[in-house]
């Protein structure tokens, strides 16, 4: 086993946009492939590396180059690791896994690698037996999260005497071919890209660790030999401050960048010369990579720049780091399972040691008892391992004082011992396994912590989100005590008012109580005052109907002016008698009393039909006067309606604690309308009658003059009568004719008597109408004023008052009423004379 550096190679991507678009510009000069001498405003350093490739270098020639010798290696069962180091966007994953694995020209060198391996298998003899595993993983926060198992995101890191250092419970999944390595990785990236979404972190500022383990076995021999191959794609090692990490604290920027900062002290204790301790156990990536760097491993480090003068002062830093990295020294050695034939051969060869080392031993403990015992040995005698090899060694010691036990082979390690002190065999053993049981629990309780992290963001979101409805509903309490005090205050009130109500209430109910008491005592009274004033009241009521009668009837003498105006055309148609027997007539005279006869007929017929037409019109006059009657009973009838009404809606007012003066008004109001309404009907009706009896008096003033202008020609006609002497011809034709004139006035004349008959019981009747009309009149408003003496309640007397004064509206109505019937019943007395005065007048023609 021979030491080996770490391989270093640098590589620079070309300008990004940014760097061209802050004005940035190529600083690097590359010489002779392997240094490199940037140009920049700060530094004019050279860096030498194992290989220098420059912007334009394809992914084949970084693997040609810098991999392929490795993945020998590893096939060959030693280890392997390929770290990419860089800042952010330097490249590294462009390097290590390329912008697309599918692609020939751009694939990164994993793929390359995958397929290295997977040739070199298919190359290897027969009697090879290989098997090829594949993990992925990454470091977050000091965490490992599996990324072929996700759900696995703390997984705690071991070490044993058999497997090294490994990490516990990291799934490997078997492959055999490159499509399968492939599938895993991208299962991987796609876990990843997932984790960092949710996480709403950035996946560069995480370690990503492919590994590969390769065994192979000898089917003839029996002897294996495995390798283990780190692809390594480390984080950005800028500082925290220039890019920032994003919404991170600085406790978290600081756990971030630990393994970074770990690296570096790994490195720098390996290459200082007098580091005893190297802090592998600092991070879980040094811990993880601890074989990769001074120990059993074959690594090559990729450090990825920036060629850009934007970035100089990242470059310089990661070319430092490039440059102290290659002075480490590993050892590495092929993991090789022996054979049992080897395995026979080598425990051959450690007995013929050991019995070398115990001849040795024994000879060396038989001169120092000679030496112990003040005796001397000849130094030609003195025992070395030499002789002891050779089998030339005196027989000095006893044999019983030989032990086995002294014998301690040497450790041998392919790491610097872990820690720093050095351990008895036994000690070392127990230390990892105490520091695995330590590991364990250290990662379950960074799962419980994180976990308990988990809770607690939970809980503290519930937190805000309770304290921001807690103030809420504060504001909502307080609103609503606000709300409640006054709906506190209005209850008080309204119970304060509902007492009052009730109390109200009781007294209504009492003082209704006490008013029908005293309305049945009234209703009784009133019944028992009926019924003991029925019979003197009816005595009393045909008393009065009959003064009355004959107070009314006393303007109406039927043996009046009538009578006076008969007798007057009795008397001259008597005159007539005597005339006509006084002598003849001349025949001139008797034809003019003949034409003026004839016009004097005519003229009674047509004073006839005009007395008809008065007695058509006084027929629709009675109609109307009986109308108006009816219309007076059905008044009279609406107004007890409407008084029974008032009283049992105003109890029932009372009864519903109603306001009182509310109920007064609304009836008062209705009371009015109604009343207005029959009032203007009224007003129409008597409108209308005027005009009647307007009309009639003109007709009557056209009956007069015709009247007199008859009277007029009666008299001419009478004075020519009386001036012609009696003729001598013809005189029995004139008495004929006189005679059947005188037959047909004295006809008209009892005719017109039995009209006048007709006439007087008829306005009898109406008189003892009105005379009835009047007297209950009188009792209603008897009674009423009864119920009001009987009243004593405030508002009932009230309600009385309104019902009072409609009452004598009413009654005025009345009045009128009777006054048109009355001035009515004149207008027929009026028309009466006209046929007498037309009777007397032809009595005396
Ligand atoms: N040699 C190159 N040639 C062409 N493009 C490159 C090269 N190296 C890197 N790039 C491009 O630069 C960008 C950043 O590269 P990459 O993602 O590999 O950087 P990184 O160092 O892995 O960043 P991070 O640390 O954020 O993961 C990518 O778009 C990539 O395609």
């Amino acid at each position: 086993m021979s030491g080996n550096n770490i391989k270093v190679v640098c590589r620079f991507r070309p300008q990004n946009s940014l760097e061209i678009r802050e004005g940035g510009v190529p600083i690097v000069e590359i010489t002779d492939g392997v240094a490199v001498q940037l140009k920049g405003r700060e530094a004019q350093d050279s860096f030498a590396f194992d290989k220098v490739f420059g912007m334009e270098t394809e992914q084949q020639e970084i693997f040609e180059y810098s991999i392929k010798s490795i993945v020998d290696d590893v096939v060959a069962g030693y280890n392997g690791t390929v770290f990419a180091y860089g800042q952010t966007g330097s490249g590294k994953t462009f390097t290590m896994m390329g912008s697309d694995i599918d692609d020939e020209r751009s694939k990164g060198i994993i793929p390359r690698i995958v397929e290295q391996i997977f040739q070199s298998i298919m190359m290897a003899p027969a009697n090879m037996e290989f098997t090829v595993k594949v993990s992925y993983m990454e470091i977050y926060m000091e965490k490992v999260r599996d990324l072929l198992n996700p759900s696995q995101d703390n997984l705690p890191i071991h070490e044993d005497k058999a497997k090294g250092v490994y990490v516990k419970g990291l799934l490997e999944v078997y492959v055999a071919s490159t499509e399968e390595v492939f599938e895993v990785m991208r299962r991987g990236g796609n876990a990843r890209v997932v984790a960092y979404t949710n996480m709403n972190a950035e996946s560069s500022r995480s370690h990503s660790i492919v590994q590969i383990t390769i065994t192979q076995k000898n089917l003839d021999t029996g002897a294996a030999k495995s390798g283990k191959l780190y692809l390594v794609d480390l984080a950005g090692s800028e500082k925290v401050g220039k890019t920032g990490a994003s919404g991170q604290t600085l406790e978290e920027a600081k756990k971030i960048n630990k393994s970074l900062t770990a690296l570096g002290m790994v490195i720098n204790n390996l290459t200082d010369g007098k580091s005893s301790h190297i802090p592998y156990r600092d991070s879980k990536l040094t811990r993880i990579l601890q074989e990769s760097l001074g120990g059993n491993s074959r690594t090559t480090l990729i450090i990825n720049c920036s060629p850009s003068s934007y970035n100089e002062q990242e470059t310089i830093g990661t070319l430092r780091f490039g440059i102290r990295a290659k002075t480490i020294k590993n050892k590495a050695k092929v993991n090789a399972d022996l054979s049992p034939a080897e395995l026979k051969a080598l425990l051959k060869k450690v007995k013929s040691e050991a019995v070398t080392y115990q001849q040795y031993i024994t000879a060396l403990e038989g001169e120092v008892i000679i030496w112990r015992q003040g005796g001397q040995v000849p130094e030609s005698s003195w025992a070395t391992m030499e002789k002891a090899t050779k089998g030339n060694l005196p027989q000095v010691a006893s044999p019983q004082q030989t032990t086995a036990t002294a014998f301690k082979p040497l450790v041998e390690d392919s790491r610097p011992a872990t820690p720093a002190l050095v351990l008895e065999k036994d000690e070392r053993e127990e230390f990892l396994r105490r520091e695995n049981e330590l590991m364990d629990q250290i990662a379950e309780k960074e799962t419980e912590l994180a976990n308990g992290e988990k809770l607690v963001e939970t809980i503290t979101e519930e937190l805000t989100f309770l304290k921001d409805q807690e103030k809420n509903l504060t504001a909502e309490n307080q609103a609503m005590s606000t709300e409640l005090s006054d709906v506190k205050l209005q209850l008080q009130k309204i119970e304060y008012e509902s007492k009052e109500s009730a109390i109200n209430v009781e007294s209504l109910k009492e003082t209704n109580q006490d008013l029908h008491t005293e309305l049945e005592e009234l209703k009784k009274s009133l019944e028992a005052v009926r019924s003991a004033q029925k019979v003197n009241v009816d005595e009393e009521k045909m008393k009065r109907k009959a003064d009355k009668m004959a107070e009314m009837m006393a303007g109406f003498d039927p043996s009046g002016e009538i009578s006076e105006k008969e007798k007057q055309i009795r008397d001259a148609l008597y005159k007539f008698d005597l005339e006509k027997s006084n002598g003849p007539m001349t025949m001139e005279d008797i034809a003019q009393l003949r034409q003026e006869l004839a016009e004097s007929k005519s003229m009674l017929e047509a004073h006839e039909n005009l007395i008809k037409t008065l007695n058509e019109d006084k027929e629709g006059l009675e109609t109307k006067r009986s109308d108006l009657e009816t219309r007076l009973t059905t008044l009279e009838m609406e107004y007890e309606e409407l008084l029974d009404k008032t009283i049992a809606e105003e109890e029932e007012a009372f009864n519903r604690n109603t306001d009182i003066a509310e109920t007064i008004s609304e009836l008062k109001v209705k009371l009015e309308h109604q009343y207005a309404a029959k009032k203007e009907l009224q007003h129409k009706e008597i409108e209308e009658l005027k005009k009647e009896v307007e009309r009639k008096n003109e007709e009557y003033q056209k009956l007069s003059s015709a009247m007199s202008d008859l009277k007029r020609a009666n008299e001419d006609l009478q004075s020519a009568i009386a001036s012609k002497p009696s003729s001598t011809g013809n005189m029995s034709e004139k008495e004929k004719d006189l005679e059947r004139m005188r037959k047909s006035m004295a006809q008209q004349l009892a005719d017109f008597e039995v009209m006048k008959k007709a006439l007087m019981r008829d306005l009898q009747n109406r008189c003892e109408k009105v005379v009835e009309l009047e007297i209950s009149l009188d009792e209603t408003r008897e009674q009423y004023n009864n119920a009001l003496r009987a009243s004593n309640n405030k508002a009932q007397q009230k309600k009385m008052a309104f019902l009072e004064r409609n009452l004598e509206q009413l009654t005025n109505v009345q009045k009128q009423l009777v006054e048109q019937n009355s001035s009515l019943k004149k207008e027929v007395a009026l028309a009466e004379p006209k046929p007498k005065v037309r009777s007397s007048a032809s009595s005396g023609s």
